[in-house]
């Protein structure tokens, strides 16, 4: 009785999926633009089930077509401009049973979906899937569209702006801490996360107020007893199991018979519980406030503008609250994950390119030494360095950086109800294309493409684009400023209204950090006791850059190799 039922269905399912994909397919053809076909939608839980075993077949086989790699969550990071180059253009489509996406690496195509008319999230929104996955504790930000997200950027974006001195000063105390940690220790291979710990705890300050100690995460997490100690645990199993955690509520996790299902559940109800906390503490400071001044301080930061917009307040002069307070907590979570992994990742990138050419630590440790002269690093401050460190090899430094291996490798868009048409780079013809259609803007690939990467009067060779060559940023000799890209093809960042509200904010906390690094230190690689060369190690590095997967941003699959910090001599 179950099998014919069962058979039945399942004829049923690929009928239709095959007639979805007929649909698709001739809505596809007539625009000439060419098409791989994929027999599934490869979102992000897709990683879970089958993208694992699409990769164990890749490897197994050997394949190498497109139309194999394409099923993978990682191409772009593996291939980088390599589909475009067959196919001889900077637009495919996959198409999916259930949808089109357009693969973008065209500049102008990726300016006018992010920054043209529209671009603010009103004719081009961000696909469901994603909204589904960072909604996670509530509306924010990030997932609000239209007039809600207005009021969203207009909470958070001002007050993120004014947090830039508090950037400046908590990244130098957080590296002091970190390099008394450092000074005592030979080799490190958890830079990934120490740096991520030293991030976090410049975003609770400077958007929390909240004090967080830099140790390494086994020293907090031995610390559980302790809040912090606790949160801090949290936070770390809530971001590695990430997936988990989204894939169905906390209760139920928490009762299934694995692990880490358990644990993800755990950590997202615990997070629950400290926002909650958070929010409770600060409705209580600002009534406290209310009574005794004249009203919000000028020094507000992004929790007391999130808890006032909530109206919560006793003393609020909302008539409708802006937000409800899952909003809040939706918006916390958004800027502490958004505030600590992609800047937290870039640093350690760039600390293991410096490792590998220790040339230009050399020329970085000479810039600041002139800048700063005698005085000490720890003196400095936002508004007295910032712009002359901003200009010169440590931000060459972050923008290579973040060509080669940006937070996000792709940003996605939907097109509205109504064809639309777009341009394209070069003297191509612009394209119209039917509502429905996918964007995945490809950053990783407008970033690499030789197109617009090959230097004047020098070969695609020679222009070393998949190489760390950050002297490419500084400005040439008959100007003072740095070089410009052709426009949309670095956005490592986005670009347009919906672009990164922290991206200054990043600059800052990147420029503090390395000052406070090199200033003092140098950083090389772990020769574990004479048996691994110099260049065995860059090529066991270069080897894991090559791995790296995309989960909440781009970072190591494996183990990169040790590296060690040693005092300048
Ligand atoms: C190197 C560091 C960073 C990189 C590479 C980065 C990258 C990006 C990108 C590519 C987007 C657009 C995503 C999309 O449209 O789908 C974005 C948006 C956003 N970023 Fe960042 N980001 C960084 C640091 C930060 C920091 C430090 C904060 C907060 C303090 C932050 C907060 C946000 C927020 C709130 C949005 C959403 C803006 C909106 O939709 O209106 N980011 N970021």
């Amino acid at each position: 009785m179950l099998t014919p039922l069962f058979l039945t269905t399942a004829l049923l399912f690929m009928g239709y999926t095959c007639y979805s994909l007929h649909t698709l397919l001739c809505k596809v053809r007539p625009l000439g633009i060419p098409y791989f076909v994929v027999p599934f939608y490869p979102g992000p839980l897709t990683r879970i089930f089958p993208i694992p075993f699409v990769n164990l077949l890749i490897k197994v086989f050997g394949l190498t077509h497109p139309r194999f790699f394409l099923m993978t969550s990682d191409w772009q990071v593996r291939r980088r401009c390599e589909v475009y180059r067959f196919i001889r253009s900077d637009i495919f489509f996959t198409v999916t049973p259930w949808k089109v996406i357009l693969h973008v690496a065209d500049p102008d195509m990726a300016v006018e979906v992010l920054a043209g008319k529209g671009g603010n999230g009103e004719l081009y929104t961000r696909p469901d899937v994603y909204n589904s996955m960072l909604g996670l504790f509530g509306e924010n930000v990030i997932t609000a569209e239209g007039a809600v997200w207005r009021d969203h950027r207009k909470i958070t974006a001002p007050v993120i702006g004014k947090s830039l001195s508090v950037v400046w000063e908590e990244s130098l105390t957080q590296i002091q801490q970190m390099i008394r940690y450092y000074d005592k220790h030979e080799a490190i291979n958890t830079s990934y996360r120490d740096f991520r710990r030293a991030t976090l705890g410049v975003i609770a300050h400077a958007g929390f107020s909240k004090v967080m100690e830099w140790c390494p995460l086994t020293t907090a997490i031995a610390n559980e007893k302790d809040g912090e100690g606790s949160y801090q645990k949290c936070l770390h199993v809530l971001f590695e199991n990430f997936m988990w955690a989204v894939i169905a509520p906390s209760w139920i996790l928490e009762m299934l018979p694995f692990k880490a299902l358990r644990e993800a559940g755990g950590a997202a109800n615990n997070f629950r519980f400290f926002m909650n906390e958070w929010f409770e503490e600060r409705k209580t400071k600002i009534e406290l406030d209310n009574k005794t001044t004249l009203g919000p301080s000028s020094k507000a930061d992004l929790m007391e503008s999130l808890v006032r917009s909530s109206g919560l307040d006793k003393g609020s002069t909302l008539e409708t609250p802006l937000l409800s307070k899952s909003e809040v907590i939706g918006n916390a979570f958004i800027f502490i994950l958004a505030g600590h992994e992609t800047t937290g990742h870039t640093i350690a990138n760039a600390i293991y390119f410096l490792a590998m050419y220790p040339e230009y630590q050399v020329r970085l440790q000479e810039e600041i030494d002139s800048i700063l002269g005698d005085s000490d690093h720890n003196q400095t401050s936002y508004e007295t360095h910032f712009d002359a460190l901003s200009s010169g090899w440590i931000a060459a430094i972050m923008f290579e950086t973040l060509r080669l291996i940006p937070g996000a490798t792709t940003i996605s868009r939907q097109i509205g109800p109504t064809p639309r048409t777009f341009p394209r780079a070069g003297s191509q013809r612009p394209v119209t294309l039917p509502p429905g259609i996918e964007f995945w803007i490809q950053i990783i690939c407008l970033s690499h493409n030789p197109k617009y990467w090959s230097q004047p009067g020098k070969t695609e060779a020679e222009s070393a684009i998949t190489e760390f060559r950050p002297e490419r940023w500084l400005p040439k000799s008959e100007d003072n400023t740095m070089f410009k890209p052709y426009n949309g093809s670095y956005i490592p960042f986005s670009i347009g209204a919906r672009g990164c509200i922290g991206k200054k904010f990043a600059h800052v906390e990147f420029t503090a950090i390395i000052l406070g690094l090199f200033r003092e230190m140098s950083v090389e690689f772990d020769s574990c006791g004479g048996r691994k060369t110099f260049d065995e190690a860059r090529l066991e590095c270069l080897a894991e850059i090559e791995r790296f997967e995309p989960k909440i941003t781009l970072q190591p699959s494996g183990e990169m190799p040790g590296i060690k910090w040693v005092r300048r001599r």
